[in-house]
């Protein structure tokens, strides 16, 4: 039987034959060591770049958890302290502005919360950290992990039997979708499919309250924002994917019996707040004499926004937790009709941003530098205005802090976490 050298390279009779076999053979192994070469350059750069993908993918992931110390801070932390109608609570993005506020409140009334959170560097992670140290003085155990992370999930649902997700982690900003699409995708989209995947198949399911966002009312014109509005013309990719999590939050509560609650936030502010946001970003400029940018609408108009303070969210988020009624379905079975609600969460009063930054130089006693250009086209809407009649129906919704309010605590916790040293602001 001809070797496989032998049929790769067939010989020829004659003397030469064997010189030429020699070379050949030669030839052969040298060839045949050169496509070894290249066949091991492939695999190992095959390797190298499923490897990178892996990483971009886990990228998210990279904190540690399990053993016996971290089950035992999560089942603790999950412990309810109260006789009636106690709830344990997972609070995804619980060390970001609201999810703070929100634990701290639950966890104050005796509900069981445990937090989780990817502290990414979309701002300071620095504030995260000190949100989450506040948090750990309170008895709150906070997961460093990422909602992408189903394994993490899985986990967490098996050693504490959460009876409600309140899911407020998130990529938001609603300019910042420009320079970073896939942050969206990756929170709003991916990682919110992941978390109601593991909610779905859980068992007993949890009843889910999450943020969604008054940026989903988009380019409408008619005010205030009713739940009933049309959402379909958003204008942002922050907006749609909100959007798109209201549609896909859908689709979970009438398939498997997922009991959800949308909250459309509007513009919340206040102590702890997000350092991107125009309060926050304007009160460091104006301390540090640094100019500020004052965005307009076409014909020189104003912009306004229902500014929220953060407790008076908080009291939504706790209103629509208490009245979320319980998912139907188990181990991944819709067993009957779920809630399925949406509710603005606003402050009923637009203010414009001229006028807030007014009220910001009052408290702070410094005037700002104002720079007035053109809205760019950067998702940015005109104005918001929420209708909050069907929270304050459903439970009692009613907020009680005007932004002049607002602000002065604002500006008092800023200063006092800050520091008066503007040098250092
Ligand atoms: O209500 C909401 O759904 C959204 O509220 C805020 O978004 P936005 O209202 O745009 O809040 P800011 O970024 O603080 O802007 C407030 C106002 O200040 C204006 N602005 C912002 C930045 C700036 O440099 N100059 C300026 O005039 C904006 O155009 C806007 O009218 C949050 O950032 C979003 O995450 C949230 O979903």
């Amino acid at each position: 039987m001809p070797s496989l050298e032998e049929e790769l390279f067939p010989s020829t009779p004659g003397k030469f034959k064997d010189r030429n076999r020699h070379f050949h053979r030669c030839f052969a192994s040298t060839s045949t060591m050169f496509l070894w070469a290249l066949f091991l350059i492939a695999l190992t750069a095959s390797y190298l770049c499923f490897q990178s993908f892996m990483d971009s993918g886990n990228r998210y992931f990279t904190a540690t958890w399990g053993g016996h110390h971290w089950e035992k801070n999560v089942i603790n932390s999950a412990q309810i302290h109260r006789s009636h109608g106690g709830m344990s609570v997972l609070v995804t993005g619980a060390a970001g502005f609201v999810g703070s506020h929100v634990s701290l409140a639950l966890k104050k009334r005796g509900d069981g919360v445990v937090g989780i959170d990817n502290f990414n560097n979309y701002y300071d992670p620095s504030l995260k950290k000190a949100r989450k140290n506040l948090l750990n003085q309170n008895s709150i155990f906070i997961v460093d992990g990422d909602i992408n992370d189903s394994k993490l999930l899985v986990k967490l649902f098996d050693i504490a039997r959460f009876t409600h997700v309140m899911h407020l982690a998130a990529q938001a900003g609603v300019r910042y979708a420009m320079e970073n699409p896939g942050s969206y995708i990756h929170s709003n989209i991916a990682g919110l499919v992941t978390l109601l995947e593991v909610c779905k198949n859980s068992n007993p399911q949890p009843a889910i309250v999450w943020a969604s966002s008054s940026s989903v009312y988009g380019l409408n014109e008619k005010v205030p924002f009713s739940e009933s509005d049309r959402t379909d013309q958003p204008a942002s990719l922050y907006a749609a994917t909100k959007k798109a999590g209201e549609e896909i939050t859908h689709t979970y509560n009438h398939i498997y019996g997922l009991s959800i609650t949308g909250l459309r936030f509007f513009t919340v502010y206040g102590p702890w707040g997000r350092p991107d946001m125009a309060y926050f970003s304007f009160t460091r400029n104006i301390l540090q004499g640094k100019p500020i940018t004052v965005y307009r609408g076409k014909n020189r108009v104003d912009l306004a926004r229902d500014f929220t303070y953060i407790d008076d969210v908080v009291k939504g988020c706790i209103g629509s937790l208490d009245t979320s009624g319980k998912s139907t379905g188990s181990g991944g079975k819709k067993r009957g009709p779920a809630p399925y609600r949406i509710f603005n969460l606003g402050n009923t009063s637009p203010v414009t941003v001229p006028m807030m930054v007014a009220m910001l130089e009052k408290h702070l006693k410094v005037k700002a530098k104002k720079n007035f250009v053109v809205m760019p086209g950067n998702g940015d809407v005109p104005f918001t205005h929420a209708n909050i009649s069907s929270a304050r129906k459903e439970f009692g919704y009613k907020p009680t802090t005007d932004l002049q309010t607002g602000l002065k605590k604002f500006v008092k916790w800023y200063l006092s976490y800050y520091g008066y040293d503007q040098g250092k602001l």
